[in-house]
């Protein structure tokens, strides 16, 4: 599903309503009438309920209008309140404010104490609250009587319905400064916003409806829209499927070169998420010394000897036996604890530039592109990069703060100029193209703020690679299952749930998307 941002949302209103001659105001009596056929599906009969309308001086305001003239015609009790002068309304918002005054039904201009005192007494005695505040106009941060006003709806205890998007929310990054309405519902016109999936806005959603006020839909079509919401019916068609008469090896091979002196857990959850995914055969390539453990730890997976130094990471010497692996294995992920040493940074950017096949790069392998994150052009195949916030820091020289701030656009750049397929984990999981496309995550739980969670995504995309779906589906699909299969572990409690709970997890996560 396509998520337009502030701006991609005007240019569609403008064709809609320059282009093809659809009145604006007809676009916002449908924004208005879907919300109050939300309303009516959450309550039958909405003519003994009380609302109070919160509305802003533009046209999500307006659309606050529409929806309080529905209501009253249904027979609810209205009330509704402006933040701002009747005068500073225009356009399409004022049309819908004057046929309410004619109607009767009052808007309280909120300019002093005693207003402040009704908008609270409203509040208190209303059943619900319609936040018609701010919109995809929102700029710069919530302050002063924007504040006090999302303060009180926060406080009420009431079921809130933001329109269009939970005013005090960024349409285009989820970021909220300050302060947001916390919604119990949204509906959003047209196409969902971005911000509506991205931490922390998501958490300030609730339950979200996109409603079809009326676009042409050649109009949506026709704007190269580049946010993509990943859902399950994307996913489910990509997904691998297996015939009865399959065998391993008609289920891909992934070598897996990770794990150093005491990083030896993240090389195996790495190994067996490639396994669990669906990968027929799984080689791990570590430092001699590890075998052993590791050995022990991964009974599914066969295991390799590698050149060591000293401090128990590989060496350059080791480049030469995993090129030569990799010759016989569909992908090669590296990475998950291969250890920060200058010699076996060295050997981890040698078999990035010399391996001929698609390739998944995480955590200790992106530490060391920093600085030579020319090398990823080189690479024979697009490859995947899996990096948190604080690698995604390191590899762009930004601080973390920074990349959570816009996720969408860093990753969107460094995507371009890497030449790369991006991954910025965490909540919410974006993944960029290098032609400019996103696709924000829609599962996953802070359950799975826990070390060895992103070894196992490592494993889970190149073992989709394995089983023959492209890096771009592989990384889609991935992190999709990847969430899943966290929401599926928190099922027996998010805190002190481990990395390899979710291991256990993928197969049911993975059957479930491809079942329903
Ligand atoms: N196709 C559609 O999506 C339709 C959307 N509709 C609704 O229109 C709004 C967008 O309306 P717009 O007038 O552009 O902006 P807003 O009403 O969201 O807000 C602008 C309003 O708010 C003030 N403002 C901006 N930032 C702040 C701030 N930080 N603090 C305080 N006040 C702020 C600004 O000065 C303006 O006065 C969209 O979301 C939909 O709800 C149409 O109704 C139908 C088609
Ligand atoms: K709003």
């Amino acid at each position: 599903m396509r998520a337009a941002t502030a701006a991609e949302m005007r240019e569609i209103d403008r064709i809609a309503i320059n282009d093809y001659g659809i009145p604006g105001v007809v676009l916002m009596e449908n924004a208005g009438v879907s919300v109050v056929r939300m309303l009516e599906s959450k309550w039958e009969l909405l003519a003994e309920r009380k609302f109070c309308i919160l509305a802003g001086k533009g046209n999500n305001g307006g659309d606050g209008y529409v929806i309080a003239r529905h209501l009253s015609n249904q027979g609810a009790k209205v009330k509704v309140f402006l933040l701002g002068e009747k005068a500073a309304v225009s356009g399409d918002a004022q049309i819908n404010l004057d046929i309410i005054d004619k109607m009767g039904i009052d808007t309280i201009e909120i300019s002093n104490e005693r207003d402040w005192d009704k908008v609270r007494v409203a509040v208190t005695f209303s059943d619900c609250l319609i936040d018609a505040l701010l919109g995809t106009g929102f700029r710069g941060e919530v302050s002063g009587d924007m504040a006090r006003l999302i303060d009180i709806i926060n406080a009420a205890g009431k079921p809130v319905v933001a329109v269009d998007i939970p005013s005090g929310v960024g349409a285009d990054t989820g970021r909220v400064c300050s302060k947001a309405v916390q919604a119990s519902y949204t509906v959003t016109f047209g196409l969902p916003k971005p911000g509506l999936f991205l931490y922390p806005g998501a958490e300030y959603t609730g339950e979200l409806t996109v409603a079809d006020i009326g676009i042409p839909t050649a109009v949506i079509a026709g704007q190269d829209i580049k946010q993509n919401i990943i859902m399950a019916d994307a996913v489910r068609a990509v997904i691998p499927r297996r015939s009865p008469a399959a065998h391993k090896g008609m289920s891909g091979r992934v070598l897996v070169v990770a794990g150093s002196r005491g990083l030896s857990g993240a090389a195996a959850m790495a190994a067996e998420g490639a396994l669990r995914a669906g990968a027929g055969l799984v080689t791990l390539a570590a430092p001699g010394s590890l075998q052993d453990v590791l050995a022990m730890k991964l009974t599914e997976v066969m295991t390799k000897p590698l050149a060591e130094i000293e401090a128990g990471s590989i060496n350059r010497e080791a480049v030469a036996d995993i090129i030569r692996l990799s010759a016989g294995n569909d992908v090669l992920a590296i990475g998950p604890g291969v250890g920060r040493e200058e010699e076996t940074a060295a050997a981890v950017r040698e078999t990035i530039t010399t391996a001929e096949c698609p390739i998944v790069i995480d955590a200790d392998a992106l530490n060391a592109l920093a600085g030579n994150t020319k090398l990823l052009n080189e690479c024979a195949a697009l490859p995947v990069l899996t990096p948190h916030p604080g690698e995604m820091a390191r590899l762009t020289g930004l601080s973390t703060e920074s990349v959570n701030a816009d996720r969408i656009a860093i990753a969107r750049q460094a995507a371009a100029e890497w030449g790369s397929i991006v991954v910025v984990k965490g909540a919410s999981t974006v993944v960029a193209f290098p032609d400019g496309e996103v696709y924000i995550n829609t599962t996953g739980n802070a359950g799975m703020a826990t070390g060895g969670t992103g070894d196992v995504l490592t494993g889970i995309i190149a073992g989709l690679i394995a089983q023959g779906l492209s890096s771009h589906d592989a990384a889609v699909a991935g992190v999709y299952i990847h969430g899943l299969a966290g929401d599926v572990a928190a099922q027996a409690g998010r805190i002190g749930m481990v990395a390899t709970d979710l291991l256990k997890a993928v197969p049911a996560a993975m059957y479930g998307i491809s079942s329903y």
